[in-house]
């Protein structure tokens, strides 16, 4: 089975001082968190979507499926953990207790505020974990990318011909990323900025999935000018 795991876990704490987390903030006329949620809803290779929110929002953004997307049985949205990997395990956790986990379960985890994504990124994740188990969506590095241990002088300049920015989704046959995750140390838990990382330090190979430069991650007030004229182009 494949399920489209949505992260909406976060604060969003890097947007400033707005009276909700950015995935519930409006673009184009519908929230965040909808625009992306509609990209996985039209993939019918997914069993189910699974949408992870801060407890106190799940009722809020249970309301916004259900005014924006008619089939709200193909949508269950649940509370998300303290951490983006945590909650990714607390939608497997949903998989084990209301499906099966088995190594045919893939999961596509995708951030809730890149709602820029293409149905042939979707696809391509979703071929890439069957067919390898992990995969990360990612693009070229345009800037050069500068090294430092101290915030204050460049200890390397890496060949920028290998380097890539990390996007999203990020996708994986779940049980194995369960098992490899629940083997990290706390102090190897501290520093992951994302899920493939679970794979990399274990030894295991995540295969390169093409994103494109306009699946952008919301992050700060700036994104959101962004996103409003990608939006006005969408039209
Ligand atoms: N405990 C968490 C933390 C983050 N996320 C999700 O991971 C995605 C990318 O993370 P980020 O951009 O860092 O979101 P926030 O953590 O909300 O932002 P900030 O770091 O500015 O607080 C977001 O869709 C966010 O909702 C999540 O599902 N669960
Ligand atoms: O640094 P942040 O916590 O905003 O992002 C965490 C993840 O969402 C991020 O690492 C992936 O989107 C890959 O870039």
């Amino acid at each position: 089975m494949i399920f489209g795991v949505i992260l909406a876990g976060g604060i969003g704490s890097r947007m400033g001082n707005v009276e909700k987390p950015k995935q519930f903030l409006t673009v184009g006329e519908k929230p965040i968190i909808i625009h992306t949620i509609e990209k996985f809803y039209v993939n019918d290779s997914f069993e189910k979507l699974i949408v992870l929110c801060p407890a106190q929002w799940v009722s809020h953004t249970k309301n916004l499926v259900k005014k924006y997307l008619k089939d709200e049985d193909r949508i269950v949205v649940i509370e998300g953990g303290s951490t983006r990997n945590e909650t990714i395990m607390n939608s497997i956790r949903y998989i084990e207790e209301n499906y099966t986990l088995d190594d045919d379960t893939i999961i596509v985890t995708h951030d809730s505020v890149r709602p820029f994504v293409t149905y042939r990124i979707i696809e391509d994740n979703i071929r890439y974990a069957l067919e390898y188990g992990a995969c990360d969506t990612v693009i070229p590095a345009t800037d050069t990318i500068v090294e430092s241990d101290d915030s204050n002088i460049i200890a390397s300049v890496p060949d920028r011909s290998k380097m890539y920015q990390g996007q999203t989704p990020q996708s994986f046959k779940a049980k194995k990323l369960k098992d490899m995750y629940n083997a990290l140390t706390e102090e190897e838990k501290e520093i992951l900025t994302d899920a493939a990382k679970i794979f990399v330090i274990k030894g295991e190979p995540v295969y390169l999935v093409e994103g494109e430069v306009f699946n952008i991650k919301i992050t700060y007030p700036y994104d959101l000018r962004v996103a409003e004229t990608l939006i006005e182009g969408d039209k």
